[in-house]
């Protein structure tokens, strides 16, 4: 299949401050509809990169592509037309402190003089609405809090619908909750009006929930660019050791480890139980059609079921299994030596259970959603096997399993 034109694209991109290299050759692509989000430690140079993107700063070489042209070859009116199709969403969100809420968000508009007073009214009580800040439109920024701060930022940027929007660290400094929040604004929006989302953030795993591709700057130069899950399987040592450093131990929203932790726990009990004679009991667990869930309904939707599996099967299994990721999809459970209740009749259980949620009982979601089954498959291993074998074992029993339910189901019938 032909690869599609990026919408833009950086070619072998250099860029120095005096003797101090920050970009050193970076090539990345971003295309149409897709929210890409590049990590990078601190100070590595993210905004940076940002800036080259709205045209702040200029490569010392290499190119800037915006559909296969270079920005440096574009003609001025279309450099122009580019530019205000870019909205940007600032770290430290670059409100004005003297102007009020109202008057904030209200300013693109203003500054770009097409609207009467009533129709920039009309939008920005619309994009507040929205954003659940209708309350503060006449405070001041200093009098509102740091989250309400961000969502006054993010109704800013939106407030011209923007074809491409830049996030620079969207959640930096929220709590769990809010960042949650902000990602679901993000991708809320995105899905209504199908911009092209750049975002720099921190908030690993929890923002690849919300994005189609990933790209890590490190060193000046990306070392990996492709979907999540490409990520969080990527067997290169390099990125592998830079997700496992960068990731938190424990996803905040879900409960689960991070898969580095995940596997660096798996290789300590498997010394430990190889020493004591005793098999290891892992299970596998994910739900059937996440895939088709996340497709049709989007990230949210699925993500919000994958959270609940999390929640369920930690309460299920208790204090005394270690359950963590090990793809966007699946999770990895370790049982204790002794004491595992894990049974087919509780995977139904577990089903019938998650679509009693009240998520899930909205008719908020379509019938796609409410269609998963749970799929679990447990083993035991003995002597050494490397976390990838563990991981290919389970996932072999989990479509045998799967293949069994057809055989009974068409045998049936
Ligand atoms: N205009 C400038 N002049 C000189 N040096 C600069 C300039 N802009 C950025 N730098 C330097 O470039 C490097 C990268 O900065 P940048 O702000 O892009 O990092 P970052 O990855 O966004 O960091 P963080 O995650 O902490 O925000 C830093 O060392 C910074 O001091």
């Amino acid at each position: 299949m032909a690869q599609k034109t990026p919408l833009i694209e950086f070619v072998d991109v250099k860029k120095a401050f005096g003797e101090k290299v920050v970009l050193d050759g970076v090539s990345c692509a971003f295309y149409e509809g897709e929210i890409t989000t590049i990590i990078g430690k601190s100070g590595v140079g993210k905004s940076v990169f940002l800036k080259h993107i709205v045209g702040l700063l200029k490569p010392d070489s290499g190119q800037i592509r915006v559909r296969g042209v270079p920005l440096s070859k574009m003609d001025r009116e279309s450099l122009k037309a580019f530019k205000k199709s870019i909205s940007y969403m600032f770290q430290s969100n670059a409100l004005f402190d003297s102007m009020t809420i109202y008057e904030n968000i209200a300013l693109p508009l203003v500054e770009r003089r097409q609207l009467t007073k009533a129709q920039i009214d009309e939008k920005v009580r619309s994009k507040v609405e929205q954003l659940e800040l209708g309350d503060v439109l006449s405070k001041y920024p200093s009098q509102i809090s740091g989250g309400m701060q961000k969502r006054v930022a993010l109704a800013r940027a939106l407030i011209t619908d923007p074809k491409i929007v830049l996030f620079d660290e969207p959640t930096a400094g929220l709590d769990p909750l809010r960042k949650n929040a902000v990602f679901s604004m993000v991708h809320h929006y995105q899905k209504s009006f199908g911009f092209t989302g750049i975002i720099v953030s921190h908030d690993i795993p929890d923002v690849f929930y919300i994005s189609d591709r990933v790209a890590i700057l490190e060193g000046g130069k990306i070392i990996f660019q492709g979907s999540p899950m490409a990520l969080e399987q990527s067997p290169d040592p390099t990125v592998k050791l830079f997700i496992g450093g960068e990731m938190g131990l424990i996803d905040e929203l879900t409960g689960l480890l991070t898969r580095a932790e995940m596997e660096y726990r798996v290789r300590h009990e498997m010394v430990l139980r190889e020493a004591r004679g005793v098999p290891m009991k892992m299970g596998l667990f994910s739900v059937g059609n996440l895939e088709e869930i996340d497709e049709h309904v989007g990230h949210i939707a699925s993500h919000k079921i994958f959270q609940c599996l999390a929640g369920e099967l930690i309460e299920f299994f208790g204090k005394n299994v270690v359950a963590g990721r090990c793809g966007p999809s699946e999770i990895l459970v370790l049982f204790p030596i002794t004491g595992n209740k894990f049974s087919e009749g509780f995977l139904k259980e577990l089903s019938q259970r998650l679509k009693k949620k009240p998520f899930l009982q909205k008719n908020t979601y379509s019938r796609v959603c409410r269609d998963f089954n749970i799929r679990g498959a447990v083993r035991e291993f003995r002597g050494k096997k490397s976390f990838e074998e563990i991981i290919c074992n389970l996932r072999e029993s989990l479509k045998d399993i799967a293949a069994l339910r057809c055989n009974r189901e068409s045998n049936n019938e």
